[in-house]
């Protein structure tokens, strides 16, 4: 088989590059494949010729080629082409005629992909080129193809694609522990919005959302979707520490940190979205109205039709608690998600936190309108806001991911903690003990999980083509023995400790537990400084 490849370059230099496919190794997997010729023979061949057919058409600046002529330049220039590009075919044919070399492969005594094709290899291995996955396989078959730069070694490990956090407001962490067991609008508006008000800064956004980055690289969540203030603070902190984020710009009716109504923080949110699309890989912004309590439907409309004309996506809080299907009712009298439905916001990728409140109606449309849900099980339960229709979501065919809501009402960010709390509520909620098993709530962090933030060709499972977000977790502790079934382990023993790996976009981001991408010491001076502005405050309050 034959992989023509060509190019018509400026100046009408046609560059044709032919290359047999079966000389090739490894080319049983034609995405490594393709992605071995492409990188390492047409682009380098395609970049010299374009080099070339510039030089030839732009005569050499005098001095450039001493004290030659133009021709005899041209010449020079000809002849280098020529010894360039067998230099290049010679080079790149070597790993080609050995075994080709990636930048890391990551093993494991379990390989758990995600992918219902092929959910489970044991003694496996996961190859990573670059950002992104180009084998999956056993440790016999990978080992005979690649021989990788740096590897991860597997004895005693599960490798499985990273956790997806559907929901956070990641610089909350400095809000740990202030205020707990009330409900969600006591605990909002007698506390919450008032010490955010005083507190929230840009530095503190920066200090509480590096604390957040860390506490989820140590526990193997690779992507989260957030909305909190000061949006530019949350990237660039994204962007340093390797994960990867939808960031999403928060808009409110009501003065809040850094704006005082609707319309500077929807000017802002905006703003933030043009300047952040296409701009950095790992991060995509998104438009972030606070709730249909909080944002008047003439607002929710802007914001609907703002993100449709940028094509980005929306995440909103949605159908929390019994308060605000009350207030939906009264103004609207509908219900919250049939209200958000009618104001056009199921025709843009939606990403819906909570989803508590829905009738058999609000789940058709939800399912209907490709929303992404994203179930919140310990804030639900620790603002009593009720229990979200999980099992029935995902018997509607509605992609159900899983959020950890912020650490003010959580109180970590700790994924395997809701995907534990999942399977064990629904079980309680129906007197059902099939109800939402393992393997599903496993699912919620990954694939679905991806797929309820409209991510899910990217992130998720372990596939070639995929980004190489992945983690390695530990199986092998006395306290895991004896083990006959990693999924259950997964869900039902293993904790956020047990993380011994986290790799985003192919970049290690921790290794043996220790995180490489933060300075931990940095980090715990800066939250230190920011929590005692607010300790003092609360000392203060005690008093009075
Ligand atoms: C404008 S988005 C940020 C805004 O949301 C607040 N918040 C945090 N958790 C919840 C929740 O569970 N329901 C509603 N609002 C929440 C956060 O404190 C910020 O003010
Ligand atoms: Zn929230």
């Amino acid at each position: 088989m034959y992989l023509v490849m060509g190019s018509l370059l400026p100046g009408m230099t046609i560059v044709v590059v032919v290359v047999s496919v079966s000389t090739v190794q490894g080319s049983a997997d034609p995405n490594w494949c393709y992605w071995h010729i492409v990188c390492k023979i047409y682009l380098p061949i395609r970049e010299l010729a374009a080099r070339f057919s510039k030089s030839t058409r732009n005569p050499a600046p005098a001095g450039w080629l001493g004290r030659v002529s133009q021709d005899r330049g041209n010449e020079i220039v000809r002849i280098r082409f020529v010894r360039q590009i067998a230099a290049c075919l010679l080079v790149s044919s070597i790993p080609v005629l050995a075994a080709p070399a990636p930048d890391l492969i990551v093993y494991g005594d379990y390989v758990l992909t995600m992918d219902p094709s092929r959910p489970e290899i044991l003694d496996g291995a996961v190859v990573v080129d670059d950002d992104r996955i180009v084998a999956v396989g056993t440790r016999e078959d990978i080992d005979a193809r690649f021989v990788a730069s740096r590897t991860l070694p597997g004895a005693g490990r599960v490798v499985m694609p990273g956790l997806i956090n559907g929901h956070t407001h990641t610089a909350m962490t400095l809000f740990r522990g202030m205020v707990d067991d009330l409900d969600l609008m006591t605990w909002l508006n007698q506390y919450v919005f008032p010490m955010e008000g005083r507190f929230v800064t840009p530095d503190f956004i920066r200090a509480g959302t590096g604390l957040a980055c860390w506490e989820m690289i140590r526990g193997g969540t690779t992507t989260f979707v957030d909305m909190y203030f000061y949006p530019d603070e949350i990237a660039s902190v994204v962007a340093d520490c390797g994960l990867r984020a939808v960031v999403g710009a928060p808009h409110i009716d009501y003065p809040s940190p850094g704006f005082k109504g609707w319309d500077d923080s929807f000017a802002a949110a905006e703003d933030f979205v043009r300047r952040w699309q296409g701009k950095h890989p790992r991060i995509t912004p998104a438009f972030a109205p606070h709730a249909p309590y909080t944002v008047v439907p003439e607002h929710l409309r802007a914001t609907v039709e703002k993100a449709a004309e940028l094509q980005a996506p929306i995440t909103m809080h949605l159908a929390e608690a019994p308060a605000e299907t009350e207030f939906v009712s009264e103004h609207y009298q509908t219900t919250p998600v049939q209200h958000a439905a009618r104001l056009g916001m199921f025709e843009q990728p939606l990403i819906a936190a909570h989803m508590v409140q829905l009738n058999a109606e609000d789940i058709a449309l939800t399912a209907q309108g490709g929303v992404g849900a994203i179930h919140n099980p310990t804030s639900n339960m620790k603002l009593g806001a009720g229990i979200s229709p999980v099992p029935e979501m995902l018997a509607a065919g509605v992609n159900v991911g899983l959020g950890t809501d912020g650490a003010a009402s959580n109180n970590d960010l700790d994924l395997w903690e809701e995907i534990r709390m999942a399977a064990l509520l629904h079980k309680v909620a129906s007197g059902d003990p099939t109800a939402l098993p393992a393997g599903q709530a496993l699912a919620m962090a990954t694939r679905l999980g991806a797929a309820a933030i409209h991510m899910g060709d990217k992130v998720g499972q372990l596939k070639p083509g995929l980004q190489a977000d992945l983690i390695q977790v530990a199986v092998d502790k006395t306290r895991h023995q004896p083990l006959y079934d990693v999924t259950s382990h997964l869900v039902y023993v293993l904790d956020s400790t047990d993380v011994v790996s986290t790799v985003v976009a192919g970049t290690v981001l921790m290794e043996e537990r220790r995180v490489l991408s933060m300075d931990e010491a940095a980090l715990r001076k800066a939250v230190a400084e920011r929590s005692a502005e607010i300790r003092a405050a609360l000392a203060q309050q005690a008093k009075q």
